[in-house]
């Protein structure tokens, strides 16, 4: 078998297939050392005179090309040396579509980044109808941009509003999406997808060379805003507008992408390659894009990992869910459409049972009517789910998850009504979000089988899950809950019992920290936009009234009774509680929810808590006071092995809180800043604010080893 990644293979009917297939990978990533080989065979190409056309496919079953590989990437050492890669990358695509025989890219799975830009490089494109298709560009997500030619190539296949969506957000397209969008000229079933794709090229319809852009469908308004000068003009500001009100300025990367696109419609192409190659040189070396690609290699890492090393999971053929609210609905739903597995739900009423139900059947319906899902799938979907008043159904549930009340007694009671109804070997799970899982199998006749997994809400979004094992969970339950989590969807940390687990434990003393600004007379806005400003996705006093501020103020007292004072909820909360004040859900919190679309803060909260308004703390403290409180806990928690890793810690925060993934985590965050400098200034508040600023031991020891988490 040759080495080689690329190879040219001549077919009778005068085309040829150019396989990509990167041996001993999993997938195909484009790496520069290619570089060679494929000027090897483009020549090759060249000098057949008698080739037809040539067909680019995969040699992986089922994926097409992951983009540019991110530790070539990750090992740049300067903006100059990424920057010629992106040259590189750009010239040998501009090869390809100088070709004077058809190119047609043939596409089965995951078609990203430089994948994508490859296959745009070609003069067709025919992708298979495989759920697993997908393509998109999804360097934003990585903090840099398409910089093989992507920025240029895009807006001439879908248009300019397309295109700036598609790489501003990352978002990848289906099959039928990308059809509809012009980015691919035909979908077919992956087993006739090659004959398709050579039909295409011997058809004598697809143009080559630089005359291949076809003209993008637009629709009117579509047409004045690109066609024309002044309608360009707002277009470009309007995206501007909104990257900036939405990365408050912390991602260099969309702003970046605007102008790449900018330069190449309003100047020339050839302008709009350099500042794609400029920028992209740029982005690689900053610091964002540095943290966010270690994301995705520490997810990538945690999907290897199976919860104990060494120890297989169970396999799972079926799932009960106990309780139909909001989390039960949630984790039915992905039970269901993300794993794959039967799922059975028990509620005390029927109406629970509807709730739960109806949960999926919103979430699928909205894909039906997005026309993103056949309405046979979703009915096959929700045929996964089924409901009951008692345990029928149950026996065969390998594992039960419970969604009930935050109610020791009752959970006791669950465990015990599951080992009663269900097998030896059913693992009972708990999804709660303040009890210790070792009280809830306190009474387990097999407490083995006992385990927290715990969801974020909404749990169809959120990618986080927390599992527990408590000091009798068997290895064996560790391995199958996460390899259950991971059916799921989610992205699992296993984490140690005690109070808050990880991702609360860190997040209370972070929401507290705000509340006595608060008390001391920071107005509600200026704290939610200090935070925001500094990357979360919403500020503490939003998140109070989204969570439910009378669901903070259960967990409070349990935390501060098992951990400390630094715990105890902020005087006069109890106020708010008092007077139905619980947030969203009742449409009464910091915030006024009437029909107005503009968040407006309740201005007689103020009152009812005795606050005087006047902003006495500077945005950027506001921010670090809260900040500094939650990596302080972090700390703590490796310290006391609640996490078994700093790694877990900040993929943690980012995927359960909204952690700023720019800065990579708390404990990324950390080594940033430096240890010593935190302490120092935590040294300081604690002196001007209280004894709940002290450092812990950890990061003092850090402080004086000038030491870090990561090397
Ligand atoms: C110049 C260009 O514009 C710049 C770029 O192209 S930057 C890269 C843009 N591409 C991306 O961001 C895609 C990144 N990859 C992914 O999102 C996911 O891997 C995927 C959706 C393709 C597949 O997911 P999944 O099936 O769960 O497989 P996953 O475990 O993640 O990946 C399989 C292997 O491929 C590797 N891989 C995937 N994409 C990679 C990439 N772009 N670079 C390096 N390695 C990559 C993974 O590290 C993993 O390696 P391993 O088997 O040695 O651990």
């Amino acid at each position: 078998m040759s080495n080689n990644t690329f190879t040219l293979k001549k077919q009778e009917n005068g085309l040829a297939h150019l396989v990509m297939d990167v041996h001993g990978e999993s997938m195909n990533t484009l790496k520069a050392e290619f570089a060679d080989e494929i000027a090897e065979v483009l020549q090759e190409i060249k000098s057949d005179t008698s080739l037809k056309g040539v067909i680019l496919l995969s040699g992986k079953a089922d994926s097409f090309v992951a983009g540019a590989d991110i530790n070539m990437l990750a090992n740049c050492q300067s903006a100059a040396e990424a920057t010629a890669l992106s040259r590189q990358g750009q010239m040998i695509f501009d090869q390809i579509a100088n070709l004077s025989i058809p190119v047609v890219a043939a596409i089965n799975g995951a078609c990203l980044g430089g994948g994508l830009e490859l296959a745009m490089a070609c003069h067709a494109r025919v992708c298979s109808d495989s759920a697993k298709t997908a393509l998109g560009l999804p360097e934003v997500q990585l903090g840099l941009l398409p910089g093989s030619g992507g920025t240029q190539r895009l807006p001439l296949l879908v248009g300019i509003q397309k295109a700036l969506d598609m790489m501003l957000t990352g978002k990848q397209l289906r099959a039928k999406q990308a059809l509809k969008s012009g980015l691919v000229d035909d979908v077919a079933p992956n087993s006739v997808l090659i004959s398709v794709a050579e039909k295409l090229a011997l058809s004598g319809k697809v143009k080559t060379g630089q005359q291949n852009n076809k003209e993008v469908k637009l629709s009117f308004v579509g047409k004045a805003l690109e066609r024309t000068s002044l309608g360009r003009k707002v277009l470009f500001s309007q995206a501007l507008k909104s990257v900036i009100a939405k990365t408050k300025g912390n991602y260099p990367a969309p702003i970046k992408i605007i102008d790449c696109v900018k330069v190449g419609v309003e100047q020339t192409l050839a302008k709009g390659y350099q500042t794609e190659a400029d920028h992209f040189g740029q982005l690689v070396m900053s610091p964002e894009s540095a943290q966010l690609r270690q994301i995705f290699f520490a997810t990538t890492d945690m999907k290897k990992e199976q919860g104990i090393e060494g120890v297989a999971p169970r396999v799972i053929e079926n799932v009960g869910v106990l309780g139909g609210g909001l989390m039960g609905g949630g984790i039915a739903f992905v039970t269901a459409t993300k794993a794959n597995l039967p799922v059975r739900i028990k509620d005390i009423s029927h109406q629970g049972i509807h709730h739960a139900l109806k949960y999926s059947f919103d979430l699928l319906n909205k894909k039906v009517k997005r026309r993103f899902m056949l309405k046979s799938e979703m009915q096959k979907q929700m045929a996964m789910i089924t409901g009951a008043l008692d345990y029928k159904g149950f026996k065969s549930a390998d594992v039960v998850i419970e969604a009930v009340f935050e109610d020791l007694s009752l959970k006791q009671s669950m465990v015990a009504d599951i080992e009663a109804n269900c097998k030896e070997n059913t693992i009972f799970a708990s999804n709660t979000s303040s009890l210790p899982i070792g009280q809830i199998a306190a009474k387990a006749k097999r407490p083995e089988n006992v385990i927290g997994l715990h969801y974020f809400s909404p749990v169809d979004k959120m990618p986080l899950a927390e599992i527990i094992a408590h000091d009798k969970t068997s290895d064996e339950t560790i391995s199958t809950t996460v390899a259950l989590a991971k059916k799921q969807g989610k992205t699992p940390i296993v984490v140690k019992d005690k109070a808050g687990f990880y991702v609360n434990r860190i997040l209370a003393p972070y929401m507290n920290e705000a509340a006595l600004m608060l008390l001391d007379g920071t107005p509600i806005e200026a704290l939610d936009k200090a935070l925001v400003k500094f990357g979360f996705p919403v500020g503490p006093m939003q998140l109070l009234d989204e969570v439910g501020i009378d669901i903070g103020a259960k967990i409070g007292p349990i935390l501060q009774a098992e951990l400390g004072d630094r715990f105890s909820p902020p005087p006069a909360f109890d106020k708010l509680i008092a007077d139905g004040r619980l947030g969203k859900k009742v449409k009464k919190g910091f915030y006024l929810y009437n029909s107005t679309k503009k968040k407006t803060v309740d201005e007689s909260v103020y009152t009812l808590l005795g606050i005087n308004k006047t902003q006495t703390v500077a945005t950027d403290d506001i921010a670090l006071r809260c900040v500094y409180m939650m990596l302080n806990e972090a700390a703590r928690c490796l310290d006391e092995s609640i996490i078994r890793n700093a790694r877990d810690g900040d993929i943690g925060a980012i995927f359960g809180i909204g952690f700023p993934p720019f800065l990579g985590g708390p404990f990324r965050y950390i080594d940033t800043i430096g240890a010593p400098q935190i302490v120092s200034k935590m040294n300081q508040w604690s002196k001007a604010y209280g004894d709940r600023f002290v450092p812990c031991e950890l990061l003092i020891k850090m402080a004086e080893e000038n030491s870090k988490f990561y090397d």
